[in-house]
C-alpha cells in the first residue's frame, strides 16, 4: 500500500518510493483493545458503574488525558504567525479567552441551539480524525454518526445528560440523534470503507468505536474515544510537529495550558458549592468548557491542517 505524501498516512510511517507498509499509530493501539474490552464488557456483564463514579472519571481523565491536545494551540498558533513577539502573544491569548467567554455566555443565554451548535461543530472535529484528505461532508458525517450512536443505544441517558447541561428542550436532541442514528450508522460504515482503502487501521478504529458507542454507557464512550483515540492522536501529532523548537517547551506551554483551565474550573467549583449536585456541576463545567475551548480549538487546528496540506502539495 502506497502512503507516501499522504496527510492520511500514520505518524512515524515511513515514507518514500518503494510502497511502504502504513505503521500502526499507537493511539491505534491504544485505543482498540481497550474500546473493545470496554464494549465486551458492557456486552456480556453490563457492570453499569453509578453515573456519579463517569462523571468523576470524565472529570480527571478529560483534564489529565483529554485537555492537554488543546494546550498545544499557542504552538499551532505560533506556527501560523498568528503570534511571534510577547505583545503578540498576549493579544492571542487575549482573544482566545475572549472567544471562550463568549461561547459560555451563549451557552447560558440560549443553552439549547448552543448544544446543538455544539454537536455539529464536534461532529466536523472528530469526524476529521479519519479520513482527513477526504471532503468535509464525510468526515461531518462521520463524526455526527459517532456522537449520535449513544443515543441510539440509550435514548434516556443522553438525553438526561444534555438536560443538565442545556434544560428540558435539550430531551428533543437526544431524540432526534436517536432517529438519525441508524442512516447514520450506514454513513459510518461507508467512511469506514473508504477509509480502508488507504489506512486500514482508520476504518478499524471506527468499527472499534461505534462497537464502544452501541455498547457501553455514554459516558464510557465518549472517555475511551476522547482520551485514548481523539486526544492521544492530536497530542503525538502537535509534539511531532513542534520537533524542531524542542521538547522542553512543548512540554511547558501543554502544562501551562492545560492548568490554566483547570485551576479556572476549580474556582468555578468552589464558588457554586451547594448551588446543585456537585456531579451536576462537574458535568457541567466539563462539557461547557469543552464547548468553550472547542470553538478557539477547531478553528487554529483547521487553519493548522490546510497550512500542513498546502506545504505538503
Ligand atoms: C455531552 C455528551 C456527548 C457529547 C460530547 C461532545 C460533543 C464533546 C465534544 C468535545 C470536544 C469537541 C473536544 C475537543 O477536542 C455525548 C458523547 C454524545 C453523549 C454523552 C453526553
Ligand atoms: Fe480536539
Amino acid at each position: 500500500m502506497t502512503v507516501a505524501a499522504d496527510p492520511t498516512t500514520p505518524v512515524g510511517a515511513p515514507s518514500g518510493a518503494r510502497e511502504p507498509r502504513a505503521r500502526i499509530p499507537f493511539e491505534t493501539r491504544l485505543f482498540l483493545p481497550l474500546a473493545l474490552l470496554t464494549a465486551l464488557a458492557f456486552l456480556i456483564a453490563d457492570p453499569e458503574p453509578p453515573l456519579v463514579v463517569q462523571i468523576a472519571a470524565i472529570a480527571i481523565l478529560a483534564a489529565v488525558l483529554g485537555m492537554p491536545h488543546g494546550a498545544l494551540d499557542p504552538l499551532i498558533a505560533r506556527r501560523l504567525g498568528l503570534w511571534r513577539t510577547p505583545l503578540t502573544f498576549a493579544a492571542f491569548n487575549l482573544g482566545y479567552t475572549a472567544v471562550a467567554a463568549a461561547v459560555v455566555s451563549l451557552w447560558l443565554l440560549t443553552p439549547v441551539p448552543s448544544l446543538v451548535a455544539f454537536l455539529l461543530i464536534s461532529a466536523a472535529h472528530f469526524g476529521s480524525d479519519w479520513n482527513r484528505a477526504r471532503p468535509l461532508a464525510l468526515r461531518f458525517l462521520t463524526g455526527a454518526a459517532l456522537l449520535s450512536l449513544p443515543s441510539l443505544r440509550d435514548q434516556d441517558a443522553v438525553a438526561d445528560l444534555y438536560v443538565t447541561l442545556a434544560g428540558d428542550g435539550a430531551r428533543a436532541v437526544a431524540a432526534a440523534q436517536a432517529a438519525l442514528g441508524p442512516v447514520l450508522l450506514v454513513g459510518l460504515a461507508v467512511a469506514a470503507v473508504i477509509a480502508a482503502r488507504r489506512a486500514p487501521h482508520e476504518a478499524f478504529e471506527l468499527l472499534g468505536a461505534a462497537a464502544l458507542a452501541l455498547l457501553a454507557p455514554p459516558l464510557m464512550f465518549f472517555i475511551v474515544y476522547f482520551c485514548a483515540l481523539h486526544s492521544a492522536r492530536h497530542l503525538r501529532g502537535g509534539f511531532r510537529e513542534e520537533h524542531g523548537h524542542g521538547r522542553r517547551l512543548t512540554l511547558l506551554v501543554v502544562a501551562a495550558y492545560t492548568l490554566a483551565p483547570l485551576a479556572l474550573a476549580a474556582v468555578f467549583l468552589v464558588d457554586t458549592a451547594g448551588t446543585a449536585a456537585l456531579d451536576e456541576q462537574l458535568l457541567r463545567v466539563v462539557f461547557i468548557g469543552l464547548a468553550a475551548l472547542t470553538v478557539p480549538h477547531m478553528a487554529l487546528v483547521t487553519l493548522g491542517d490546510r497550512a500542513l496540506r498546502s506545504s505538503q502539495v
